[in-house]
């Protein structure tokens, strides 16, 4: 058995909020004494309502630090190959369930969707997203593989994540930072992902999953061979110590 991911498991979506909130600012903290900017991927799904509660909690003077959204730079661990305000984006969830309520004083993050220009092409749309993660991180030309603070993931019933899908042969794509995907098993079939050694090299990983409907898979992933096989599981072997690691750790 592989060595295991630090879980941690919550009553409620309010206490996985609350929890998931820390986690963020502490990596925020992070991220600034290191270079003054925090640089994320976001998956989509479920996640952004996740993050919109956990970020956006009202500030009753309790809380000793708040997202400094100004400084933030968000990217799309994956992203769909349809318009911006098509149900089907995840940078459209995010704006509804996150940006759009971001209140005009906590100051607004740089956000990076795909160019909707080249939508018929899901090779250019990758490449170009590619060459927008270049121009944003450091080095440039002389980065190996961009260096996120945080990515979130979520985790499909499959076991998926980005748009990484079990027994797909991108699970093997070393060479390119963001690929295409015409083929993905959930629609929509046209798609662009992080590539794993992107999503793996982060300076910190955190699966965000909700509902009883995750049981099954988590437990196939953190207990079984199989499981360890699929995308999750894959992350989770990889990623080693950038799962987060802070409070006590507790197994589903
Ligand atoms: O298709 C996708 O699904 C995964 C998992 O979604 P969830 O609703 O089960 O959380 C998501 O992380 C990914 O970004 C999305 O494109």
């Amino acid at each position: 058995m592989s060595k295991q991911p630090i879980l941690y498991t919550d009553p409620s979506t309010d206490e996985l909020a609350a929890r998931l909130r820390k986690y963020v600012l502490q990596c925020q903290k992070a991220a600034f004494e290191r270079h003054g900017i925090f640089q994320i991927a976001v998956s989509g799904g479920s996640l952004p309502a996740t993050l919109s509660k956990a970020l956006l909690a009202p500030d009753d003077g309790t809380l000793d630090d708040k997202p400094q959204f100004s400084k933030w730079q968000i990217f799309f661990a994956d992203e769909r190959a349809v318009p911006l305000d098509h149900e089907d984006s995840n940078y459209g969830l995010l704006k509804k369930d996150l940006l759009d309520k971001i209140p005009g004083t906590s100051g607004s993050p740089t956000v990076f969707p795909i160019n909707v220009k080249v939508l018929d092409n899901t090779q250019e749309i990758a490449d170009q997203y590619q060459d927008v993660l270049k121009d944003n991180f450091a080095g440039k030309d002389a980065v190996r593989l961009p260096l996120f603070d945080l990515i979130m993931l979520g985790c499909g019933p499959d076991g998926h994540t980005c748009s990484l899908f079990p027994g797909h042969e991108l699970l093997r794509e070393h060479d390119t930072w963001v690929a295409p995907i015409e083929d993905s098993p959930k629609p929509p079939a046209r798609r662009i992902t992080l590539t794993l050694p992107v999503v793996t090299h982060a300076e910190k990983i955190a699966f965000v999953a909700t509902g009883g409907g995750k049981k099954d898979i988590l437990k196939k992933i953190l207990e079984t061979e199989e499981g360890q096989g699929l995308p999750c599981g894959l992350v989770n072997e990889q990623a080693g110590d950038k799962l987060p690691t802070e409070g006590k750790p507790m197994r589903a």
